[in-house]
C-alpha cells in the first residue's frame, strides 16, 4: 500500500464525513478504527481514514493515539497527513487539537501547520480567522450549548492560541484570493515570525484548492472535510487518485432489520429525532433513571424485540439543552455523557443480537462508543446519505452491516428515512 494522503480524524463521524469528501473528490479511500494491527489485510487505496475517538479524551492520551496512527500512514508511504477535526472546531480550552497538533506537526517535521475548519458544504466558512456556521458567528450557533464542549469563542487564532504551545497566526481572505503561491508565502513570513500554525480563510470550495494546492507538499495540515477536498483536488490533479466510482456500490444488500439510535442533542438531530416518529416508532430514554440505575437498556431492548418484526425503531437520548444542563448539574458532564454513551452502545449491541444489521447512528461519541461495542475494525464507502454522511460497509466482519453514523449537527429533518432508504 503507498498511499496519497494520511489522515488522523479525532472521532468517529468525522472520519466517515472526511473520507465519504476525498471518495467524492476521486480518491479510493477506507476508514479504519483506530490503528490497524500491522498484518491486518486492507483493500487497495489512495487514502485511509484513521478513526480514533480522541477528541474528549485527556490530551495525553489523544495525542500518543495519534502520534501512533501517525507513523502507521507514514510507513504505507503517507506523504501528507491531515488531522481532521471538527468543522465547529469541538474542543475546549484545554484542546484537544491544540496539542494533538503540536505533536504531531514536531512528528512530521513542519514547520508550520495550516489550519482551517471550513466545510462550505455543510454551511461552515472562515473569514479573518472567525468560525462562522451559516451566518452565525460559532459562538452565537447551537454550538455554544454543546453537552461536552461549548462553543464560546468564534475566534479560532484565540482559540488554537489558548490550546497550543506555539503562537498561530492567520491567512486571510485576501490571501487566499491572491492564490496558492501568495498562500505559500505568506506562511513562510508566519514561520519567520515564530508561528507553528496559521488558521487559514476559506468561504467557498474555490478557496479550500487553493489551500490544497498550497499546502499539498508539505507534509501536515490541520482540518476538516473542506481542507480533505482542496487536498485530494490536488492529489487528483497531480494523478494521485483513481477518480473511482464515487461511492457509489455498497455491495450485496446485508439483509436483517433495521434500527436508528440518537445520542447526539444537537439541534439538527433533535429536529431529526421529531420527524422519524411520523416514520417509526420511537423510543426517547430516560437518562435520569439510567442514572439512578434503572434497566434502561433491557426496556429498551424488550421495546425493540416487540416491533422490529415490522420495521426498523428508533431509541433516543436526545434531549434539548435546558435538560441536558440539568442532568449533567446532577451527576456531572463526563459521569452523564459517558454513561449515556455506554448504555446506547449496551442497546447496539443487544440489537445487533437480535438480528439488525443496519443501524444509524447520531453523534460523533455515540457512534464512537458504539463502534467500538460492536468491535467494528473497518469500513468501506458507500453512497452518500447527505452532505458529510455516507452510508458504510464493514470489512472483516463475517456478516456484513451496513451503518450510518452521523455527525450531530449534520443532515435534514427527513435524515432517518432517507438513510433507512439507502439502506435497504
Ligand atoms: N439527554 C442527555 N443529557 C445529557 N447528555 C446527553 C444526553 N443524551 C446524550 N448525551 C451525551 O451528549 C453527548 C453527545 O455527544 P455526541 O458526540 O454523541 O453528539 P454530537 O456532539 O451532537 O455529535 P458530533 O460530535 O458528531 O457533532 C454524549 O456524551 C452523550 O452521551
Ligand atoms: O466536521 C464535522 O462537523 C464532522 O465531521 C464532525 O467532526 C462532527 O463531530
Amino acid at each position: 500500500m503507498s498511499l496519497a494522503l494520511g489522515c488522523v480524524a479525532d472521532d468517529y463521524t468525522g472520519a466517515s464525513d472526511l473520507a465519504n469528501t476525498l471518495t467524492k473528490a476521486g480518491l479510493r479511500t477506507i476508514q479504519t478504527i483506530g490503528v490497524p494491527e500491522d498484518d491486518r489485510a486492507l483493500p487497495e487505496a489512495d487514502a485511509v481514514v484513521v478513526a480514533l475517538k480522541s477528541r474528549s479524551i485527556p490530551a495525553d492520551q489523544a495525542v500518543a493515539r495519534s502520534r501512533e496512527a501517525e507513523g502507521w500512514l507514514r510507513a504505507r508511504g503517507a506523504a501528507h497527513v491531515m488531522f481532521k477535526v471538527c468543522s465547529t472546531f469541538d474542543s475546549t480550552e484545554a484542546g484537544n487539537i491544540g496539542p494533538v497538533m503540536d505533536a504531531l506537526r514536531g512528528d512530521a517535521g513542519e514547520a508550520i501547520a495550516l489550519v482551517t475548519p471550513a466545510f462550505p458544504e455543510t454551511g461552515r466558512s472562515v473569514y479573518q480567522g472567525n468560525l462562522f456556521v451559516g451566518a452565525v458567528p460559532l459562538n452565537e450557533s447551537p454550538l455554544k450549548d454543546h453537552p461536552l464542549n461549548p462553543m464560546r469563542d468564534a475566534n479560532l487564532v484565540r482559540v488554537l492560541e489558548r490550546q497550543s504551545a506555539y503562537p498561530v497566526g492567520l491567512v486571510d481572505t485576501a490571501t487566499v484570493a491572491r492564490g496558492a503561491e501568495a498562500v505559500a508565502a505568506r506562511l513562510e513570513a508566519l514561520v519567520a515570525e515564530g508561528k507553528g500554525a496559521a488558521i487559514a480563510d476559506a468561504i467557498f470550495d474555490s478557496d479550500l484548492a487553493v489551500l490544497g494546492r498550497a499546502i499539498i507538499e508539505r507534509t501536515f495540515s490541520v482540518g476538516a472535510s473542506g481542507l480533505g477536498l482542496g487536498l485530494a483536488r490536488a492529489l487528483v490533479a497531480a494523478g494521485r487518485g483513481t477518480r473511482d466510482a464515487a461511492g457509489a456500490a455498497i455491495g450485496e444488500p446485508v439483509g436483517g432489520s433495521a434500527a436508528c439510535l440518537a445520542g447526539s442533542c444537537s439541534q439538527a438531530t433533535l429536529q431529526q429525532v421529531g420527524a422519524a416518529e411520523a416514520l417509526m416508532p420511537v423510543l426517547r430514554l430516560d437518562p435520569a433513571r439510567l442514572l439512578a440505575g434503572a434497566d434502561v437498556v433491557g426496556e429498551a431492548l424488550a421495546f425493540a424485540e416487540e416491533r422490529l418484526p415490522s420495521g426498523p425503531v428508533l431509541i433516543a437520548s436526545s434531549a434539548p439543552p435546558e435538560a441536558v444542563r440539568a442532568l449533567q448539574a446532577a451527576h456531572g458532564v463526563d459521569a452523564a455523557g459517558h454513561a449515556i454513551e455506554a448504555a446506547l452502545a449496551a442497546i447496539a449491541e443487544g440489537l445487533v443480537a437480535r438480528g439488525v444489521r443496519r443501524l444509524v447512528v447520531a453523534g460523533g461519541e455515540t457512534s464512537g462508543a458504539v463502534v467500538d461495542r460492536l468491535g467494528l475494525t473497518a469500513f468501506l464507502l458507500g453512497p452518500e446519505i447527505a452532505a458529510g454522511v455516507p452510508v458504510l460497509r464493514t470489512a472483516g466482519r463475517p456478516e456484513p452491516m451496513l451503518l450510518a453514523l452521523k455527525s450531530g449537527n449534520f443532515g435534514g429533518p427527513d435524515f432517518f428515512g432517507r438513510a433507512l432508504d439507502m439502506m435497504a
